[in-house]
């Protein structure tokens, strides 16, 4: 329950004000501790909330969720209403601020009550019932501009609400504060429901019967979202994957090497018969129509329901031209294709926490982008490459890379089509091995931090450039999916009136720092090593650009020489450098995301997560608050090893004597290199004898408990 008071911040108002607030206080609550001028909020024990319409003006959609505006005392009517409209900046973030607290302390509370769980879900009909009585007065603005969205919406398009019931509902009704901006501002909307159900289908009833495109499938995190989706809503109706031939394989049979990989034991467990839900459509993504067929162009067209857009480049080095083509044009083009599709209920597209990395604070809106798409789609377009080349660095101005760029691009390429088409973006950080799902640290991968583990667990990285006080903003696989299949059911249920941006970051919620996980990782690989290490697991990650580059010399480049002039020596080709140089390329290019930190807002996050029942909660859980950094490193290296090397771990012991044996090579090694020094520059030296002498004076004295012993 919601209580309302219009916060006047006039002096003559504000001994009202506190009588209307300590008559909450006293029938029901108790204060949060929070300062500033948006005044103070009451949680009650049932879970409501009292404060302000300032406070209502940020509140979080769960709070607002729960809304039920009752008289607090008899001049209350009057004062209830909408926020002033010059209600400054400054007070906005200290709303923000009370909120916050008030949303963590509902969720706690909505977790571990009954009573709370039943208060959003509904359940106990205080919803409906205050509805009845025509006792709940939307919070003003908000509430009028929601209906009068949702009408229009429904008027202007007529699609199916089949998962939905006919009630009314009221949640939808109040439900309507999600961050939106078309300029870069922060405002105000409304998350409008597309229908006007009472009962919320939860996320595996709305993929029932549904059927689903998803681009980049046999992709690192297509392939979990395939997983997840079959197993998790074993009803769907079929997943159409658009999926190019490669390295000499047709896209069936890619599509069939995919289904047979480890990722797909549990589904396959649970219905052995699931690759009947899975329709192959060709297509390569940088060709003009997408290269898919007409055919398929209108089966696509009848029967989406929604769409996932995964494929991307990912290089970070990527020509701008191509990824532009492939992160940008492709985008747009299915997009075009998406406007045709008859049923298509959510378009869901993946970008990344850091297509705005050029900014230190990233709200959930789409920033203006650094260029008109579609004037440098049309300037490239008749560019020779190596005029492209030589521009890049100037194009892409303070981002680190092509993949960044393209990427912010792409999001405002699909903020152009939020009028038509009910759209999600999902902005997921640095994303690493599965938590727990369908096993914990399954990975396939290189990319990101995953070679830098490896790299470390071989023993081959010794120093890297990266901050030990930053924020790692590391997020798991799985959670990421289990988000964007939530955002997908959200997007289609609710129908925000714009894109809603989800940044789907652990860092503000959940924070881990680079230097953290340098330990764990060097623990992790020691515990259980990688087979055949080069050297045993040690590295060191240092800001500082000197001493990396010191240690490089020393670490990286002189071992390297040797172990090449050894492996000449025996006849065979050299290789060590020619690694350390590829891998210096790839840490040179990580560096940017791992010497700096980003503050990510996740309102949208936590958002969604209040509006799923507990079951879907669980199912699809995304609540970073519950990760075990550690748990999880080590999850994650031992997940590098199983399923990227493709280690067996009944190996481990041979690994780890393996490691033994290279332990006593170095002390065997140093033992060497010390007395071969001493030889040099002591014992020949009568100048450095002296000063040994002079400055170490236990040789003496050694000597002289020698000569006293005999
Ligand atoms: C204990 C320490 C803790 C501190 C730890 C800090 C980690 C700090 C991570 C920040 C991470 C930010 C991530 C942003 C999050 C996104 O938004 S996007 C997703 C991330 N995208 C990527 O990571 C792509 C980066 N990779 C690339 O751009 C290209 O692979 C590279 C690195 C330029 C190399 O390209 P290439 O020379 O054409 O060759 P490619 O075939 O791709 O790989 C060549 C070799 O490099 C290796 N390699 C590839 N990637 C990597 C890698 N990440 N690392 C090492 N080796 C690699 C491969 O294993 C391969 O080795 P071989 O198998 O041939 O022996
Ligand atoms: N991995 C990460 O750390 C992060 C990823 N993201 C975003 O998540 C999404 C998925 O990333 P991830 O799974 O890691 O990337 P992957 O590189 O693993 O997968 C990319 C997918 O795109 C497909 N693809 C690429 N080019 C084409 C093409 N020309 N035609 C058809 N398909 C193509 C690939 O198909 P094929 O197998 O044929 O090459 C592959 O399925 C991307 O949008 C990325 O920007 C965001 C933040 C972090």
């Amino acid at each position: 329950m919601l209580y309302i008071y219009r916060a006047s911040h006039r002096q003559e108002n504000r001994p009202r004000k506190r009588r209307v607030r300590d008559r909450a206080l006293q029938e029901h609550g108790k204060q949060l501790s929070c300062r500033g001028r948006a005044g103070a909020g009451c949680l009650m024990p049932s879970g409501s909330f009292w404060c302000s319409p300032r406070g209502v003006e940020g509140i979080n959609p769960e709070l607002k969720l729960c809304l039920h505006l009752r008289e607090t005392s008899s001049e209350q009517p009057e004062h209830c209403g909408a926020p002033p409209e010059d209600t400054p900046r400054t007070l906005e973030l200290e709303n923000n601020l009370l909120l916050s607290l008030a949303s963590v302390w509902q969720s706690f509370y909505l977790l571990r009550t009954q009573t709370g769980r039943q208060a959003v879900t509904g359940e106990r009909g205080v919803i409906p019932a205050a509805r009845a009585q025509g006792r709940l007065v939307g919070g003003g603005r908000e509430s009028a501009a929601t209906h009068s969205f949702f009408d229009s919406r429904q008027r202007e398009r007529s699609l199916p609400h089949q998962h939905m019931s006919t009630e009314p509902s009221l949640e939808r009704d109040l439900d309507g504060l999600g961050k939106q901006a078309t300029d870069g501002h922060t405002r105000l909307t409304d998350i409008s429901g597309g229908t006007e159900g009472g009962s919320m289908a939860s996320i595996p009833e709305y993929y029932a019967s549904k059927n689903v495109l998803i681009t980049g499938a046999t992709g690192f995190m297509g392939k979990v979202l395939v997983e997840k989706l079959l197993r998790a809503c074993p009803e769907v109706k079929a997943l159409y994957l658009l999926v190019r031939p490669k390295a000499g394989q047709s896209m069936e049979e890619r599509v069939s090497d995919m289904m047979t990989c480890k990722l797909f034991d549990r589904v396959r467990e649970d219905n052995p018969d699931f690759h009947q839900k899975i329709i192959p459509i060709s297509s390569e993504l940088t060709q003009p129509g997408l290269a898919i067929s007409p055919e398929d162009v209108e089966t696509l067209s009848a029967c989406i329901n929604v769409v996932f857009h995964c494929a991307a480049t990912i290089r970070f080095d990527e020509p701008l031209k191509h990824a532009l083509q492939l992160n940008v044009i492709a985008t747009q083009q299915l997009l075009g294709l998406a406007k045709q599709m008859h049923h298509l209920e959510a378009f869901v597209h993946i970008s990344t926490a850091y297509a705005n990395c050029n900014r230190k604070h990233i709200d959930e809106v789409i920033y203006p982008p650094p260029v008109e798409p579609k004037k440098l789609i049309d300037s490239l377009e008749w560019m020779d490459d190596s005029i492209v080349r030589d521009i890049t660095p100037r194009l892409i101005g303070d981002r680190p890379n092509t993949y960044t760029y393209t990427k912010a691009l792409a999001e405002c390429v699909v903020q152009q089509e939020q009028d038509k088409l009910n759209i999600a973006i999902i902005r997921p950080s640095i994303v690493g091995a599965s938590w727990q799902e369908p096993v914990p640290g399954w990975i396939d991968n290189f990319n990101g931090p995953s070679g830098v583990f490896i790299a470390a667990g071989k023993g081959i990285l010794r120093t890297m450039r990266a901050n030990n006080d930053a924020v790692a903003d590391l997020i798991p696989v799985d959670m990421v999916i289990n988000l964007t299949l939530a955002a997908g059911w959200y997007t289609a249920v609710h129908r925000p009136k714009s894109a809603l941006v989800y940044n789907c970051t652990t860092g503000g919620i959940n924070p881990f720092h680079w230097g953290q996980i340098e330990h764990h990782v060097m623990s992790s690989f020691k515990r259980n090593p990688l087979e055949q290490a080069f050297r045993r697991p040690n590295a060191n990650i240092t800001s500082n650009y000197l001493m990396n580059q010191y240690w490089i010399l020393v670490s990286h480049k002189f071992p390297a020489l040797i172990y090449d002039f050894v492996l000449r020596l025996s006849g065979q080709k050299p290789q060590m450098m020619r690694i350390f140089n590829r891998l210096h390329k790839a840490i040179g290019l990580l560096e940017y995301f791992s010497s700096q930190d980003w503050e990510w807002n996740s309102e949208n996050m936590s958002m969604l997560m209040s509006q799923l029942t507990p079951e879907d909660r669980r199912t699809f859980n995304f609540d970073v608050r519950q990760l075990n950094w550690p748990e999880y490193i080590e999850n994650y290296c031992i997940g590098t090893k199983k399923y990227v090397l493709n280690e067996d771990m009944s190996d481990i012991p041979a690994a780890r004597q393996h490691l033994r044996k290279l332990r006593n090579i170095r002390y065997t090694f140093n033992t060497v290199l010390v007395v071969f020094i001493w030889r040099v520059f002591i014992a020949r030296s009568q100048m450095a004898r002296n000063i040994w002498r002079r400055r170490q004076p236990w040789p003496l004295a050694v000597s002289r408990m020698q000569h006293l012993r005999l």
